[in-house]
């Protein structure tokens, strides 16, 4: 008897580890910033050499130690305003920067992770779910001029006022290097915005 509720349990357990659902991620990011380098660094594990996103790559990941559904969606001017659709119940948002690109250009990307951010907000209120978190991989670390990722933060204007939990993350995508490290702090992230809001909801 005794036996048999034991291998009950261990089925159950084979079980819930094969339906455990990947964790939905989205890519976002000014054109050039190295989003698709990321993926397929990830996926490959090795550099793929890019040609601009027109629509969005979507490939299925290990990062961190973790299975991600990972959707890349291109960073052009004409396409940003679909970065919405994408983000819109996802579990955690990944903005990439260039960091050693010049200040217009971290200015451009203050704005559009603004701008994305708020919609994403709007969104999870919508859907009574929690704001997903945001993970800024301050990419191209590989270049001399390279912001640390404090600097990103700051020109970012990343701070409590985000109304999001959010880290950065310092990322070579041509190398790889931090990419893993990166990947393991956004699931640590999105445990805890999860844990936090099954908690509040327990006061509720
Ligand atoms: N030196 C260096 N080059 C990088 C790095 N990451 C990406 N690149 C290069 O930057 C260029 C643009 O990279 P992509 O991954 O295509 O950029 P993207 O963000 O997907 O751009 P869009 O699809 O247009 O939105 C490519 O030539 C990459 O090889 C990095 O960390 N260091
Ligand atoms: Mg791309």
């Amino acid at each position: 008897m005794e036996s048999w509720s034991r291998r009950k349990a261990g089925v159950a357990q084979a079980v819930g580890g094969v339906v455990k659902r990947r964790k939905h991620v989205v890519l976002v990011g000014l054109d050039g910033s190295g989003k698709t380098t990321v993926l397929t660094r990830l996926k490959y594990r090795c550099y793929v050499a890019t040609t601009p996103t027109i629509g969005f790559n979507h490939e299925k990941v290990w990062g961190g130690g973790y299975r991600w559904s990972c959707w890349d969606v291109g960073g052009g001017e004409r396409v940003r305003p679909l970065w919405s659709t994408y983000t819109r119940a996802t579990d955690g948002v990944v903005f990439v920067v260039d960091s050693a690109s010049m200040g217009d250009m971290m200015e451009e990307a203050r704005v559009e992770l603004a701008r994305v951010l708020k919609k994403s907000r709007a969104s999870s209120l919508q859907l009574s779910v929690p704001a997903p978190p945001l993970l800024v991989l301050a990419n191209f670390q590989d270049q001399i001029h390279a912001r640390s990722a404090e600097a990103v933060a700051s020109s970012l204007g990343l701070g409590e006022a985000m109304g999001v939990v959010w880290a950065v993350a310092p990322v070579c995508a041509l190398t790889g290097e931090g990419l893993d490290d990166a990947m393991a702090s956004l699931r640590a992230l999105i445990d805890k915005v999860r844990q936090d809001y099954r908690r509040r909801d327990r006061w509720r």
